[in-house]
């Protein structure tokens, strides 16, 4: 837990005007890391979001003034390097960026010159994947979700499965299809088994899904053979960014059993170009939901450790206005990221710097604040309204958008959005004379 300090101030403002409206996401409270270029500049470098501009971190960093006593840290195509030199470090870039920011300091506020060199405006900017993500796991730990899915496929009476109270489930994903916000997304192809089928037919995906989920982002490894303590683990996580775990339901009802989730979700998982970090995150700190039976002495843990992140799912049909079709809060998860990332380690797994965890499907306790089409349609059987037509899961054309933000006190510290829209699946002539 990182004490509040003057970085968190409701009241403080930046000279830039745009950061300072009630419903920006990107205020000076916030100052999350991306990565990105512009079509004049293809470099690829770091920078904050502020207002609807980026600071180009990069440019302060050869002008001296932002310094971590390290070179090169901001010039990479990756926040690996920065997020690799620990907590202390992320402290120190967010309280110097909070001093250049702020209404208070001259330095950039009244140099319009340098000011033009270390802003871009965020409209002008392609937005790139911000970490290198060597290691992708996807854990399982919001209760409404795993009742729901339980009752739905398994036994409603005993929708949770017994391990479900007693640890955070989850598997290791593929870290290579992690991308960006606003990477298309091709329908997948796969086989596919009705109940009543023998065997399985091979075809395009017709229950295509989302799941809202956020994720955190490993910035202090554990070496092999050392887990990390429950109350030392948000010491390691660096940020967290929203995370849209892409799902082909019917390939995944029938492939995995027993071993769990393989080509439903590696297709593709986006996630959003803007990470916010644990100290931004700090003054929106909750209780979590109580757990009982207590938890095993390693999964312990003292103090609030959840966070009250507002969530919003939109689906847009082609040519059709967004309508949303979910919203919850992170607020509502059972198992936290500290208990996730210390049951992931407790067997002597090692974790690396970008190493990416998401959360689960978070989901509310009302149809409308669930994080799956898979629930909010309970399998297709209730089909939903949205803006231009009717679904029950995801057709080709539509964008996927997850939003997320924390609401304070006439201020937010928002994540902005990750986004996808569904291209047709591959002609099925490319899968072969078998067919
Ligand atoms: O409960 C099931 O049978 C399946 C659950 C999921 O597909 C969810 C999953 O990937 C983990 C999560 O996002 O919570
Ligand atoms: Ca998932
Ligand atoms: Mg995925």
């Amino acid at each position: 837990m990182t004490k509040l300090n003057a970085t968190h101030d409701p009241k403080q403002r930046s000279w830039l005007e745009s950061a300072n409206a009630p419903d920006c996401d990107f205020p000076i409270q916030n100052l999350p890391f991306g990565v990105f270029s512009t079509p004049t500049d293809p470099v690829r470098r770091v920078g904050v979001a502020i207002g609807d501009q980026i600071l180009d971190l990069s440019v302060l960093e050869a002008s001296g003034l932002l310094s971590l006593g390290h070179a090169q840290v901001f010039a990479q195509p990756r926040l690996n390097t920065f997020m690799a030199l620990g907590k202390n470090s992320w402290h120190q870039a967010r309280a110097q960026l909070f001093a250049l920011l702020s209404a208070e300091t001259a330095t950039l506020r009244d140099d319009l010159a340098l000011r033009q060199r270390v802003l871009v405006a965020q409209a002008d900017a392609i937005l790139h994947l911000p970490v290198e993500v060597p290691g992708y796991t996807d854990f399982y730990s919001s209760r409404e979700h795993a009742t729901n899915v339980g009752s739905m496929f398994r036994d409603p009476k005993n929708a949770l499965m017994p391990n479900w109270l007693e640890l955070p489930v989850g598997y290791n994903g593929r870290a290579s299809s992690v991308v960006v916000s606003g990477t298309p997304v091709r329908r997948p192809s796969g086989q596919l088994k009705a109940p009543d089928q023998a065997r399985p037919t091979f075809g395009a995906c017709r229950k295509l899904d989302i799941e809202l989920e956020t994720g955190f982002l490993i910035g202090e490894g554990n070496a092999l053979g050392e887990p990390i303590a429950v109350d030392r683990a948000e010491d390691h996580i660096f940020g967290m960014v929203l995370l849209n775990d892409w799902s082909a339901r019917d390939i995944q009802q029938w492939e995995y059993v027993p071993l769990g989730p393989f080509n439903a979700k590696t297709f593709a998982t986006s996630i959003s170009p803007w990470v916010v970090t644990m100290e931004a995150l700090e003054p929106f700190r909750v209780q979590q939901p109580a757990q009982e039976p207590e938890p095993l002495p390693y999964l312990r843990q003292t103090g609030a450790a959840g966070f009250d992140i507002s969530l919003e799912v939109r689906m847009q049909a082609p040519g059709a206005q967004p309508s949303v079709i979910s919203r919850t809060s992170f607020k509502h998860m059972y198992w936290s990221m500290a208990q996730q990332l210390a049951h992931h380690t407790v067997s002597g797994c090692n974790t690396r710097v970008g190493d990416l965890m998401g959360s689960g499907t978070i989901s509310g306790p009302t149809p409308d604040s669930c994080g799956s089409l898979l629930e909010i349609t309970w399998n297709g059987q209730n089909p939903l309204s949205i803006d231009g037509g009717k679904r029950t899961f995801i057709e080709d054309g539509d964008t996927l958008t997850l939003a997320g933000w924390c609401q304070g006190d006439g201020y937010r510290v928002g994540f902005g959005t990750v986004t996808g829209t569904i291209e047709p699946a591959l002609d099925a002539t490319r899968f072969g004379a078998a067919l």
